[in-house]
This record gives structure tokens, C-alpha cells and sequence, in this order.
């Protein structure tokens, strides 16, 4: 059975970028005369499918061509080569103001978009009332769009999108622009229409809703695809990415980015620690600083694989310095998808400065005890430790290690449920009447 529903095949699209703005316009009204330009590729040669019922998430960083595939996928722009194939009705929450007349009102827009996508006015009538419901943007639906916020753009955009029934619903980026009480209710809705067979297509920079929502991922880097396949995968790839560039950014700002590149590699590593050999894979970071070990232990201080649930544990890690540096320290508890669901850092728990300060050769054990109230699952811990980049409000990672150690939380039937944390409640029930 072919169940493809956007196939996207070879697509690349190209700008001409000219030295003046009047070549422009030059050009564009008398081709013949060849005005100089260069060609810039947002796009190129890109190709991916996306199946009936899938929830794909387009990620890469800004400028990677994101918007550009969207836009060419719903037809607001044509490519330059290659082609696109839809199969079904697609309803789209793009840029904002696309696919809305300013000058008309919200439920002129409405209906506008309801003959866009092929609905009669009828049929959009009967729809008026839940997608007044959904956007809650009280009396600003009589009003010209042009007058809206971007958050009541967003929240009519989005009421309409999603209640047109759409076989594919294109999403960019517009949750980020609402509040976080209606980004919880879209999501909720995107979950509900996943579950009812809609296929969605949505571009995002948070990494964790990629891991919530989307099996697969599609990575856009330059215009190309980077990479394609499991979403939890690509989430990390990004992120790693993400934290390389920003450390070589900050390196730059420090000016020994050279010599600190060159040494990074194994930079300090003992691969004679069995710790440092089983996570080699998993760490990145500037290395004046090691993790040398972690450790998890039971509440009666045995290590321990299995853990039970709302356990005190007491995770340790050991460092070594090879530099004199202080240093931000903390760990993040992670849940098989690396959804990061717990953690803490030394400036959290108000320890001293919030960081350690060593000398080249001497090492520390440091301990985070605590309850664990997270269920049943394996889980995995990572490891940083970071020097604030004061300039730039960010962190340099000098030792940044997935996969640092694992456990289980076994089955415990009286806290099932369908959520992986489960933090204590004060419960009261008084009747009323
Ligand atoms: N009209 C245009 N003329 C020239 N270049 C353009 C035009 N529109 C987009 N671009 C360029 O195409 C590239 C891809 O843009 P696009 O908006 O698709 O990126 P993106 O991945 O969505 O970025 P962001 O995350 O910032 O939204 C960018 O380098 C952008 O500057």
C-alpha cells in the first residue's frame, strides 16, 4: 500500500543575491542584460518522504533552510529544481501572516482560509464556533488581523489549522510565539490529531517536545540533509552540535581556540580507567577537568544497578584536575528517550560558590544525595561539569559525559502511572456542602 503522503524529491532552491538593490529590479525587468549576481542555495537536492500517521520533525540551525522546505512543501514558494508531492488536504501555520489577508478580520480570515483549502462556507460555519473556542481571543475576531499580537496571530492561526480536518497539519515554529498555557493545549491537539492518523510536519529548536512527539527527524545543515532517522538520535546529534559550536565560539572569545583544539581530542584521558574507556564516546568538552568516576548507591550505600522507586540515593562522581580552574559541576537524570527529567548543580544547592576550584593533580569525591521520585524505567546519567562564559551568559563544557552510569527503576504497582515522575502531594478531601 503506498501511504506516502509528501514525498520530496531532489528539491533545491536558490537566491540570487545581488550586489545593489536596484540589480534587482534590474534584472528582474530586463533579463537579457545578465546582471551580476551569485547564486545562494537554501536549498539543495533535498529528499524525504513522510508516511501516512508519521509526526516528523524538521530541526537544524537557523538558516539550515527550514522555513524554505515548509514553504515549498505548501506551496507558498516554488522551487528551482526538483519536485514535491502531496497527497491530501495540508493545513499549515507558517510564518505569521501567511495565508491571511491583514485588512480582513479574523473570521473573514476564517473563511478565507476555508476556501483555501477547498471547504465551503457551509461547512466553515459549522466549524466557527470550536475554532472561536480553541484561539480564545475573545472580540478581536471582528477586528482587522493587521491590529493583532503575534500571540492572537498564533492562537487564530493555529484554531483554524487544526479544525479543518487536514490530512497534514505544517507546523513552524508558532508554538514558541504563545503563551505556555496555550502551547500545552496545542501539543495536546497535535498529540490527538497524531493519534487519529493526521501526519504532521513541524520545525522546532526545542529538543525535548522533538523527543515527545516525533518518532523521526529530518536534519537540515546548509541547505542539505545532515542526517535522517530516529528522533531521540538526531535530538542529541543537534544538541552535541550545538554545544561544539557554542564552545568554539567561546574559545574564540578567549583566543586559544587553536591550541585548545588541537589538545581536545583524548585531551587528559586515562584509558587505562575502565570509566574513562566505557564512556569515551559520550563526552565532549575542553578536558581541563576529568569525571574519573560515578557511581549510584542504594539508600543503605550498596551500589547498586536496580533502584527502587522514591529511593535516597546517593550519586558520586570523582574528578581529577589537570589545570588550576574552578569549575561548575551538576548532573541530569535521563529517561531512555534522554529526555532530561531531574538533575541538579552545586550552585543550585548553594554549595560555596557555586563551584569547585582545584589544582592541577588533585582530585574530589562529590556527592548528591537524594530522593529519586521517577518510575519504573531505565534511566541514565549525564555528567558536566562548565565555566560560565560571563559575556555571552553561557557555559564553556569542560567535561560533559553521557551516559556516565545507568539504572532501573523496577515495577511498582501502587505508583502506576502513565507519567515517569511523581513528586509528593499534600491531598485534602473536604466536602463542601
Ligand atoms: N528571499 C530570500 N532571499 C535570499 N535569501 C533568502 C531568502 N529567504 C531565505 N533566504 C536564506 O535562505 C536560508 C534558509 O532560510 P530559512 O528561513 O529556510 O532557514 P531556517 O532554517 O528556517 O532558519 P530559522 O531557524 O532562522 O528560521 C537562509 O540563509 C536565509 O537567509
Amino acid at each position: 500500500m503506498n501511504d506516502i503522503m509528501i514525498d520530496v524529491k531532489e528539491v533545491t532552491k536558490i537566491y540570487k543575491i545581488y550586489n545593489r538593490t536596484r540589480d534587482r529590479i534590474l534584472d528582474a525587468a530586463f533579463p537579457f542584460l545578465h546582471i551580476k549576481h551569485t547564486d545562494f542555495y537554501a536549498l539543495s537536492h533535498v529528499s524525504f518522504q513522510v508516511h501516512k500517521g508519521e509526526i516528523v520533525g524538521i530541526i537544524g540551525k537557523n538558516g539550515s533552510g527550514k522555513s524554505t522546505i515548509l514553504k515549498i512543501i505548501t506551496g507558498v514558494l516554488i522551487p528551482s529544481g526538483g519536485s514535491v508531492i502531496v497527497n491530501g488536504r495540508i493545513s499549515s501555520i507558517l510564518e505569521l501572516g501567511t495565508g491571511f489577508n491583514m485588512d480582513y478580520t479574523g473570521i473573514e480570515n476564517i473563511y478565507l482560509n476555508g476556501i483555501i483549502l477547498g471547504i465551503s462556507r457551509e461547512e466553515m460555519k459549522k466549524r466557527i464556533p470550536q475554532i472561536l473556542e480553541f484561539a480564545d481571543i475573545g472580540d478581536f475576531v471582528y477586528q482587522p488581523v493587521k491590529n493583532y499580537s503575534s500571540g492572537m496571530f498564533v492562537r487564530l492561526a493555529f484554531a483554524v489549522a487544526i479544525n479543518v480536518d487536514p490530512d497534514i497539519l505544517i507546523v513552524d515554529e508558532a508554538l514558541a510565539v504563545g503563551d505556555t498555557a496555550f502551547q500545552a493545549k496545542c501539543m495536546a491537539k497535535m498529540e490527538q490529531l497524531m493519534k487519529s492518523g493526521t501526519t504532521i510536519l513541524f520545525v522546532t529548536h526545542d529538543m525535548n517536545t522533538v523527543r515527545t512527539l516525533c518518532k523521526r527527524c529530518v536534519y537540515l545543515e546548509n541547505g542539505r540533509i545532515l542526517s535522517e532517522g530516529p528522533a531521540a538520535e538526531l535530538a542529541d546529534l543537534y544538541l552535541h552540535k550545538t554545544r561544539v559550536s557554542m564552545n568554539q565560539e567561546h574559545l574564540e572569545i578567549m583566543e586559544r581556540q587553536k591550541e585548545i583544539q588541537k589538545e581536545r581530542k583524548g585531551k587528559n584521558i586515562d584509558y587505562n580507567n575502565e570509566f574513562a574507556r566505557k564512556v569515551d564516546i559520550f563526552r565532549e568538552g575542553t578536558g581541563e577537568v576529568r569525571f574519573i568516576a560515578c557511581k549510584v548507591f542504594n539508600e543503605n550505600g550498596k551500589e547498586e544497578y536496580y533502584i527502587k522507586y522514591n529511593e535516597k540515593v546517593t550519586i558520586e562522581m570523582q574528578i581529577e584536575f589537570f589545570e588550576d580552574i574552578e569549575v561548575g559541576l551538576g548532573y541530569h537524570i535521563r529517561d531512555n528517550k534522554n529526555m532530561e527529567l531531574l538533575g541538579s548543580t552545586l550552585a543550585l544547592e548553594k554549595i560555596g560558590k557555586g563551584v569547585i576550584k582545584g589544582k592541577r593533580g588533585e582530585r574530589f569525591r562529590i556527592k548528591f544525595r537524594t530522593l529519586l521520585p521517577i518510575l519504573e524505567g531505565v534511566y541514565n546519567i549525564m555528567l558536566v561539569m562548565s565555566v560560565p562564559v560571563i559575556a555571552n551568559k553561557t557555559v564553556l563544557f569542560v567535561d560533559l559525559v553521557n551516559n556516565a552510569a545507568i539504572f532501573e527503576v523496577g515495577e511498582n504497582i501502587e505508583t502506576k502511572l502513565w507519567n515517569k515522575v511523581h513528586l509528593d502531594n499534600e491531598v485534602t478531601v473536604e466536602r463542601i456542602n
